[in-house]
C-alpha cells in the first residue's frame, strides 16, 4: 500500500508534529496510509513537498507572537506549493530540566524563537539571569538539554517532551497568555475543491505610488470579501518595497473572489494565489 508521505519540523515532539497527529486524527488517516517524517527546518519541509513528501504542515502564526516570517517569506519567495487546508492548535509551554532544579540553578534555557517569546514575562520575572538560546524547534532545544552533561540548563517545549527525552517538568503552563493558539497550514502540491465555506491566502506587490494598495483593497471591499489577515514582508529587492501577504474569505474558483482576483492581478506587478482551502 502506498503511504502518504507527511513532513514536519523535527525531531520528534515538536507542537508542529502535535498538530500533525491532531489532524491526522481529525482526517481519519489509517495507521497504515501514512508515513510522517521530520526536517531539521521549516525551510527543508516547506521545499520537500512535491519532492520526498506529499503533505507537509508549518506554522504560520501565534496569538501572542504574530507571524512566523520564516513561513511567509518561504512561500512568498521559494516554494512551488499550495495551501490545502489549516488547523490551530492551543500552545501549552512547560519548562524543562534533566532534575528537578531551583530556578537560580538554571543558567541557560533552550527553545524555538517563538517559544521563548511566547513565555517572556514568565523568563524574565523568574528566570532574569538565564541566557536564551535561540535552537532551530522546542524539540531540538529538549534533545539538546537531554545529551548536555550539565544539570543547569533547562528547555521549553509541550508536555510530550519530558517522556520522549527523559526530562523533569520543572515548572507548568509557563506560557503569557492562557490562550496561546498557533496557526498551522498544511501544504501539498494541489489545493482543495470549493466547499462553501473556504479561504484563500495569496501575494501581492504594488506600485510605490499614493493609493496603490487602497485600490487593491478596495477591489475586495467591492465584492464584500471579508479579509481575514494582511501582512506585509520585504520584497527582498529594494528596502522599503514590500510584498503583501493576505488571507481572504472565499474560495479562488468561486464568485465573487474569482472576479476580485482578475480586477487584482489588473493592478498589480506581482500577484500570486497560494491556495484556497476548507476553513
Ligand atoms: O518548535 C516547535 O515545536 C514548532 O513546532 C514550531 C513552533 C513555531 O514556529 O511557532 C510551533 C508552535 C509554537 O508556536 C512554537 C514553535
Amino acid at each position: 500500500m502506498i503511504k502518504i508521505k507527511i513532513g514536519f519540523l523535527g525531531p520528534h515532539g515538536t507542537f508542529s508534529e502535535e498538530a500533525l497527529d491532531n489532524w491526522i486524527n481529525k482526517s481519519g488517516l489509517g495507521p497504515d496510509s501514512y508515513e510522517k517524517i521530520a526536517f531539521p527546518t521549516i525551510i527543508d519541509v516547506i521545499n520537500a513537498v512535491g519532492k520526498q513528501i506529499d503533505m507537509a504542515i508549518v506554522p504560520i502564526e501565534n496569538s501572542l507572537e504574530g507571524s512566523v516570517n520564516m513561513t511567509i517569506d518561504c512561500l512568498i519567495h521559494e516554494a512551488e506549493v499550495m495551501i490545502a487546508g489549516e488547523a490551530v492548535l492551543p500552545i501549552v509551554q512547560h519548562l524543562f530540566a534533566k532534575k528537578s532544579i531551583p530556578f537560580e540553578e538554571i543558567r541557560e534555557v533552550y527553545s524555538h524563537p517563538q517559544a521563548l517569546f511566547q513565555c517572556r514575562k514568565f523568563l524574565m520575572k523568574n528566570l532574569p539571569h538565564a541566557v536564551l538560546k535561540e535552537v532551530s524547534s522546542t524539540a531540538e532545544g529538549a534533545n539538546i538539554v537531554a545529551k548536555s552533561p550539565s544539570y543547569g540548563i533547562a528547555a521549553i517545549g509541550n508536555q510530550f517532551l519530558s517522556k520522549l527525552y527523559n526530562l523533569t517538568v520543572v515548572a507548568e503552563s509557563i506560557q503569557d497568555s492562557q490562550n496561546n493558539m498557533t496557526r498551522f497550514y498544511l501544504l501539498s502540491t494541489e489545493d482543495k475543491p470549493s466547499t462553501g465555506h473556504d479561504k484563500t491566502t495569496l501575494v501581492f506587490s504594488t506600485a510605490n505610488r499614493p493609493g496603490s494598495l487602497f485600490k487593491c483593497l478596495k477591489v475586495f471591499a467591492q465584492q464584500q470579501l471579508n479579509l481575514t489577515k494582511i501582512e506585509s514582508r520585504p520584497s527582498k529587492r529594494i528596502l522599503g518595497e514590500y510584498i503583501f501577504f493576505i488571507e481572504v474569505e472565499g474560495h479562488r474558483l468561486d464568485e465573487p473572489l474569482k472576479t476580485a482576483l482578475v480586477e487584482l492581478k489588473q493592478l498589480t506587478g506581482f500577484c500570486k494565489v497560494l491556495g484556497s482551502y476548507p476553513v
